[in-house]
């Protein structure tokens, strides 16, 4: 709100981390909540630690309700340089290589351990056989 729509750096908007100066950031904007610290149902310790970063997630997980969101137009003064912001709320599932591998040589593995003692039992029967008759 008010004249001056500020763009500020994640790294100006870290300094005022402090309960007698304390910004947040949630969705690309900055709010000046210090003057609110003392009223928040949440308490000032958990948006103290949510200064310096983006907080979106923090606040999203919260769930907060509509006329918690209509109170953050008050404290407004402007928005951050997003390129400043190293990681974004996007979520990238992890990736997990030992499963997306290519499975034939655990197959082949397996195939082998069933064939190898069949063989074995195989060649045991031919021998014995083969002495026998020979005999
Ligand atoms: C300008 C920013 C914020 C405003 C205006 C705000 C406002 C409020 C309001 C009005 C409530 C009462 C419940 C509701 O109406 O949803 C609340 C609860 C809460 N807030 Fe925030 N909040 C802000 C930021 C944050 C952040 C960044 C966090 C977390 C790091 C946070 C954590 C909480 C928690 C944990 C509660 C639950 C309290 C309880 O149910 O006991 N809030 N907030």
């Amino acid at each position: 709100m008010g004249g001056d729509r500020k763009v500020y750096t994640l790294a100006e908007v870290s300094q005022h981390n402090h309960a007698k100066d304390c910004w947040l950031v949630i969705e690309g904007k900055v709010y000046n909540v210090t003057e609110f610290l003392e009223d928040h149902p949440g308490g000032d310790e958990v948006l103290l630690k949510a200064t310096g970063k983006n907080a979106s997630d923090d606040f999203k997980d919260v769930g907060h309700s509509s006329s918690a969101r209509a109170m953050m137009d008050e404290f407004y003064v402007g928005d951050i340089d997003t390129s400043t912001v190293p990681t974004q709320t996007n979520y990238a599932p992890p990736i997990q290589p030992h499963f997306e591998q290519d499975k034939t040589s655990y197959f082949v593995a397996k195939l082998l351990q069933f064939l190898v003692p069949l063989l074995i039992l195989g060649l045991a029967f031919g021998v014995h056989f083969y002495t026998k008759s020979s005999a």
